[in-house]
């Protein structure tokens, strides 16, 4: 599955996935007005979930033809109960029905047992007498590797298996990701060095044709230093980069993470896309959510280009 991301982000020339992270309270006023007229406490959470999707969809027809994949966080769904997991579900077959590589970020982890469960749900299919239950349309779905090696096992198999991929929490974005994972262990490395180290050990064996694994790493933008070193380290390893936007990060920050093909990486952005069309004064979210989708490509080529990495043009054979 890494190859058909590359081959989509060097089609596209653009290393970016927007992020559906859509809460309701992001829809523009009148948005909101048409479609929940007359609404009752007993269908608010429905028709609620409805307009998320309505919204969602005009923002990926208006993001498909440039940009390669979509990264929808599960967290802003589940928050509407069973209404809002019905809307990632479609949210996830809208986007791959457009062509769009879809990333389910669900940061999951559990013993052996279980992470196959979960791996099953979104890597994979469950077998109900016979026939083959697939639970939701993932092409990709973030990881956390803290369990370890039998925690990671299953979605690994789940990747080689059924030609899907994983990103693994090694540098977090947020402010305090240095609490836990820049704590140096008696070889002298960092805990993320130890999970980046790991997730090139447990994807080694799942390298396509670009010399990326179907195991990748979740680096943050907002560590520009840090994600420059992984880049050297973990040269099998493809970075999901958030942090683009909202979290402050820019073009500059984060062409560290890629390598000299322009390559390495795909970089998410959410609020800065979804709720572009405030900053932008007009209520037409989708157009103002394809600006703001330009501009960001646009922004990290010049940075590629101003650090002597511009991205290749060709797919490889
Ligand atoms: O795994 C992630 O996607 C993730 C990891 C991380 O270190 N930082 C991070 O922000 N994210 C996710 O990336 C998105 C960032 O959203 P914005 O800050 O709005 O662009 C959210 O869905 C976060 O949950």
């Amino acid at each position: 599955m890494i190859d058909r991301l590359i081959d989509a982000i060097i089609e596209k020339q653009n290393p970016t996935a927007v992020g559906l992270d859509t809460k309701y309270d992001y829809l523009p006023e009148d948005f909101r007005k048409a479609l929940m007229a007359g609404v009752t406490k007993a269908d608010v959470a429905e028709r609620a979930a409805k307009a998320v999707f309505n919204f969602n969809r005009e923002i990926i027809d208006a993001v498909c033809d440039i940009v390669p994949a979509v990264k929808v966080q599960v967290a802003y769904y589940e928050m509407a109960g069973l209404p809002g997991m019905r809307c990632f579900y479609d949210t996830l077959a809208y986007a791959r029905h457009r062509g769009l590589v879809t990333i389910a970020d669900i940061k999951r982890n559990d013993i052996g047992a279980t992470a196959q469960a979960y791996a099953a749900a979104y890597l994979g299919s469950m077998s109900i007498e016979g026939k083959a239950v697939e639970a939701f349309p993932a092409d990709f779905v973030t990881v956390n590797g803290y369990l370890g090696t039998d925690g990671i096992k299953p979605f690994a198999d789940a990747c080689r298996e059924n030609d899907r991929g994983a990103f693994i929490l090694v540098k977090t974005s947020n402010p305090s990701s240095g609490e836990l994972q820049d704590l140096k262990v008696e070889d002298g490395r960092t805990i993320y060095e130890v999970m980046g180290d790991q997730v090139c050990q447990w994807g080694g064996e799942l390298t396509g044709k670009y010399g990326y694994s179907d195991l990748g790493a979740v680096v943050g933008a907002t560590y520009p230093e840090q994600g420059e070193a992984l880049r050297k380290r973990l040269k099998s390893v493809f970075f999901l980069i958030p942090g683009y936007g909202a979290q402050g990060a820019g073009g500059k920050e984060l062409v560290g993470c890629f390598d000299e093909r322009g390559l390495g990486g795909v970089v998410n952005a959410s609020r800065s896309i979804l709720c572009a069309y405030k900053k932008q004064d007009t209520t037409d979210f989708a157009l103002a959510a394809k600006r703001e989708a330009e501009r960001m490509k646009a922004d990290i080529a010049q940075a590629l280009e101003q650090a002597g990495k511009p991205m290749i043009t060709e797919c490889a054979k």
